[in-house]
């Protein structure tokens, strides 16, 4: 067995310890990818975002514990997640898919929260048939205009070698007093420092890897797609977060269906500025399409 690879192709788990959850590492290839498994009930997959890990989702996972059975994943370049070759969007979302296999999910309810968002809706239109229902949360299908995909991707290149130059301390006060995270100063200052602990917890390399290949700039557009997929679909926006009110606004139009709920005063990170809010849409939508799901 080479690099986690068996012999019939199919990814090996390796189980290095469990601290509490049933928390492993999944390794394909030269990928070690951490996840948590936590609670009971119909799977959900839950991606959080840039700069982020899988203890953005401590909150809804205590309340929706005991009816959902939720397994974070921390994605390519953050949290515990180690690789020595860089992901794609489509590599990264190529990962997952064997990752479930291996755990034994055919089909899951999926969340994402901003580049987790980006990365639920590549996972949803690579394997539609895996998909019980999406969840995108201040997310977007990525840029339409390939000029502007290739501007935003210089501007990820530049904000990478930053990173790189002057190290997690420096980028992680650029990145908490960019205009997107301004609501963010309302906050209690000990929920703006548990956000600011998890952010200087990553990786220098690990997010320029991620700005590099998963970026707005390098994944593909998916505005085109959006209305073949016939899944059920919930956009979660802040109302407070007007760039991305426009753009999840633009994706409702372009899905076959969808529901779209403005967040009441709240930013980017709903799931942490109205954590209580958030939990309960996720939770009841999901319980809500396991129910119709039972009817059919
Ligand atoms: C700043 C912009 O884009 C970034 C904004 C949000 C995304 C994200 O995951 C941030 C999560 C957080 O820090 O809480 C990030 C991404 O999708 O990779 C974007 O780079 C913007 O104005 O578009």
């Amino acid at each position: 067995m080479q690099n986690g690879i068996v012999p019939s192709g199919r990814p090996s788990r390796k189980k290095y310890w469990n601290v509490g959850a049933d928390t492993l590492y999944f390794t394909i290839n030269d990928a070690n990818y951490w996840y948590e498994i936590h609670g009971k009930g119909a799977p959900v997959v839950l991606f959080h975002g840039f700069t982020g890990s899988s203890g953005t989702w401590s909150h809804l996972i205590e309340a929706g514990k005991d009816q959902l059975q939720f397994i974070t994943i921390d994605l390519p370049g953050h949290g515990k997640t180690k690789m020595s070759n860089p992901r794609t969007m489509e590599a990264c979302c190529k990962d997952i898919s064997h990752l479930l296999d291996t755990l034994g999910y055919e089909t899951v309810h999926v969340v994402g929260y901003s580049m987790g968002g980006r990365t639920a809706l590549s996972f949803a239109m690579a394997f539609p048939e895996r998909i019980r229902s999406l969840t995108l949360e201040s997310a977007s299908p990525g840029l339409e205009v390939e000029e502007t995909r290739e501007k935003r991707a210089v501007n990820d290149e530049e904000l990478a070698k930053r990173i790189e130059r002057n190290g997690i301390r420096e980028f992680v006060h650029f990145w908490e007093n960019i205009p997107l995270f301004e609501s963010q100063k309302d906050l209690p200052a000990a929920i703006q420092q548990k956000i600011r602990k998890e952010r200087l917890e990553q990786s220098e390399s690990g997010l320029a890897m991620s700005l590099r290949y998963m970026g707005t700039g390098s994944q593909p557009s998916w505005w085109s797609m959006l209305h073949t997929f016939e899944k059920p679909v919930q956009l979660l926006v802040g109302e407070r977060d007007e760039k991305f009110v426009s753009i999840n606004k633009k994706m409702q139009s372009f899905f076959f269906s969808c529901k779209l709920i403005e967040v009441e005063d709240a930013g980017h990170a709903i799931h942490v500025e109205k954590p209580d809010v958030f939990d309960k849409l996720v939770i009841d939508y999901i319980k809500l399409q396991e129910q119709l799901h039972k009817e059919k």
